[in-house]
């Protein structure tokens, strides 16, 4: 009985554990990427012991994949001689880790997994535990197999209604995110959940637990249901029975109740993502690159949104547009609709998947003074290049539209 953070870790230990309990469990899964690797191999190094499981380890390229510099290629040279040493069986290159972990069937109902990485929070839209560590845990856990965790406390959004047309998940979001504030829910456990929460796809799902990491969670988590385990047999490989727990005489820290049908599309302004306002507030804005990718919003339905938004038309001539699909099996069922051709053809630059524009290392970097308009989760100075270039986040929808202008637009006046 509890919160689901605390459903989740009493069902691993076989034993009823509450928040601010320190519990050490044995984690399903540790990913690391291109990023953060590195130093988890020499915290091992240092270590000197064996790996544990080389099963429960998964490795990613995709922060910088292909490698645009000189430095990026040796750092991907060292990593793959080291999974070639360790014969290290998940190395992947397909996409964005977090999409392509959970696209993999690494992610299942009730799991709890590590990532060298901020957004490891997504596994939550699956109703696992999943939380971002440092490199060097990352390192020990290769080593022990487990991890050290204070169990959060919980808050709990509930979310009812429909949301309006040109309103998206995202849109949703980034209300919360600019409602609960960047230091918000500083180590909790935030569950996302109601009737309109239910109502979505896994794709739309995930875009709240990753975003949970804007507000500071620990985790974010929705539990799993009749959609997920659908998911999870016809997209992921899986087979059943699925732990889907759901959270029982809770005590929450916080109950936060949102009508989404009273929300409208929404805009985080640089350079924070709890800066949220209304896009009637920043409309008419001039921006230089607008940026549909990552792991938060490049899923098959936002470049379907994308692509029905601009088929038949140009993007602004000053305005560079480029998209990203999260990974290739998005990309090739993208490609297969004719939705890449029909960006093309509306002037837009679709890149490999992968992180590409998002933190600014290759594939859309900005320049001093430039603006852009991103379906991204963060929008920190420097974030995408220059310190003196501005983010703004947005839905694909948004995003779309205003790649036609070349400023920013109301999707509900395309
Ligand atoms: C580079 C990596 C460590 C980082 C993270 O942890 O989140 C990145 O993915 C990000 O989104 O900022
Ligand atoms: S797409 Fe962006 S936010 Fe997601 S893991 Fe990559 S760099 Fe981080």
């Amino acid at each position: 009985m509890g919160t689901l953070v605390e459903e989740i870790f009493s069902r691993k230990l076989g034993r009823p554990v509450r928040a601010g309990e320190i519990v050490m469990v044995d984690v399903d899964y540790i990913m690391s990427h291109d990023n953060t690797t590195p130093l988890a191999i020499k915290a091992f190094r240092q270590i000197g012991k064996p790996i544990h499981d080389k099963e429960r380890i998964v490795l990613f390229f995709d922060h910088a994949y292909p490698a645009p510099n000189i430095a990026a290629a040796e750092n991907h040279r060292m990593i793959l001689d080291f999974v070639r040493e360790q014969g290290l069986p998940h190395f992947h290159r397909e996409g964005v880790c977090h999409q392509v972990m959970i696209e993999e069937g690494y992610v299942r109902p009730g799991a709890i997994i590590i990532g060298g990485d901020s957004h490891s929070n997504t596994y939550g839209a699956l109703g696992a535990f999943g939380a971002g560590l440092g490199s060097t845990e990352i390192g020990v856990a290769w080593v022990t197999g487990k991890c050290w965790f204070r169990i959060p406390e919980s808050i709990r959004v509930e979310l009812r209604g429909e949301t309006q047309p040109g309103v998206s998940a995202k849109d949703v979001m980034l209300h919360i995110a600019g409602l609960l504030g960047m230091d918000g829910a500083t180590y909790k456990s935030v569950e996302f959940a109601g009737e309109y929460i239910r109502g979505l796809s896994v794709d739309e799902r995930i875009i709240f637990p990753n975003m949970s990491t804007e507000v500071g969670a620990k985790c974010g988590l929705i539990e799993a249901d009749e959609v997920t385990t659908a998911y999870l047999e016809n997209e992921a490989g899986l087979q059943g029975p699925f732990a889907c727990l759901k959270p029982l005489d809770a005590q929450y820290e916080r109950v936060i109740e949102v009508d989404v049908s009273q929300l409208g599309p929404a805009v985080a302004c640089h350079p924070r993502v709890e800066n949220v306002k209304p896009i009637e507030e920043v409309e008419g804005l001039e921006i230089h690159e607008v940026y549909i990718g990552t792991c938060t919003n490049a899923r098959y339905g936002d470049i379907e949104t994308a692509a029905n938004i601009l088929r038949g038309k140009r993007v602004h001539a000053y305005t560079r547009v480029i998209v990203t699909p999260a990974s290739e099996r998005i990309y090739q069922r993208a490609l297969r609709a004719g939705l890449i051709e029909t960006l093309m053809d509306a002037g837009c630059v679709v890149t490999q998947p992968g992180c590409g524009a998002c933190i600014g290392r290759h594939g859309g970097i900005l320049a001093a003074g430039e603006r852009a308009l991103t379906t991204m989760n963060r929008n920190f100075i420097g974030r995408m290049g220059s310190p003196e270039a501005e983010i703004y986040l947005a839905s694909p929808a948004t995003a779309a539209v205003s790649a036609l202008t070349g400023r920013i637009t109301d999707p509900r006046k395309a």
